[in-house]
């Protein structure tokens, strides 16, 4: 096996619960999402992405409640698009700093993290939500601010999770050969992506989700197994 050097993490569903994203934080988006835009229409990065949301949905001539609607069916469907994840983000940091939340980690990720970092390894974030979203969920975590461990983010704007080129483009930006990448995932076809592209990978299977017979990737049910 070839030494890693740097290892990419997924969040939801890797160093977190489904559960904290799709109970806690996506519903505190869609409730508070029709005021935070009319509080925030003035600023050129909220039109900007109000716009680009029209734009993916092939709209022309939209309304304002054209779009905070489609955004909130988002929210409803999951949609990983850059435009949602980024006026999410921005809705989150409110809540982060008001303490309504804290990010939940599953209990063995900050201390592995940290010992991955203590025998030399780089350690990055690659997740569908924005990049300031990823940084909120670190810093604001219930291990405390795990933001240090990092050396580096990669949200959508690098590329959809499932497409080989983006973790051909992740490994380019970090100045590593992929073959000493390690990503952690919990969802197959985005490990299969990263495989495509050369990486390691490993297969985050949480409790009480059933081990696969046949599993294409390498399986843990903690980080604690994961020996790079
Ligand atoms: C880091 S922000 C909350 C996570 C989120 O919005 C999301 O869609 C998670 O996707 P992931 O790629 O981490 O599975
Ligand atoms: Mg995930």
């Amino acid at each position: 096996m070839t030494t890693i050097r740097a290892i990419v993490t997924d969040i939801e569903g890797t160093t977190s619960s489904i559960s904290f994203v799709k109970d806690v934080l996506f519903p505190y988006a869609r409730k508070r999402l029709p005021a935070f835009i009319e509080t925030h229409i003035d600023k050129p990065e909220i039109q900007h992405w109000l716009h680009e949301a029209a734009k993916e949905e092939g709209l022309v001539e939209a309304s304002r409640q054209d779009i905070i609607d489609l955004l909130q069916r988002w929210i409803d469907e999951d949609r990983k698009s850059t435009a949602l994840k980024a006026l999410q983000g921005m809705i989150w940091q409110e809540g982060y700093e008001a303490g309504d939340y804290r990010a939940h980690v599953y209990p063995e990720v900050a201390a592995r993290l940290q010992a991955w970092r203590g025998e030399g390894l780089h350690l990055y974030v690659y997740s569908s939500g924005s990049v300031p979203a990823q940084k909120l969920f670190f810093k604001y975590s219930e291990a405390g601010d795990l933001t240090p461990l990092f050396a580096g983010y990669f949200d959508t704007e690098t590329g959809p999770k499932r497409d080989q080129a983006s973790y051909t483009r992740m490994a380019e930006a970090v100045g590593e050969q992929p073959a000493h990448l390690l990503f952690l995932s919990d969802i197959v076809e985005e490990l299969d992506a990263a495989r495509a592209a050369g990486y390691q990978t490993a297969w985050l299977i949480r409790p009480p989700l059933a081990l696969p017979t046949e599993p294409r990737h390498p399986t843990y049910t903690d980080f604690n197994a994961i020996a790079p």
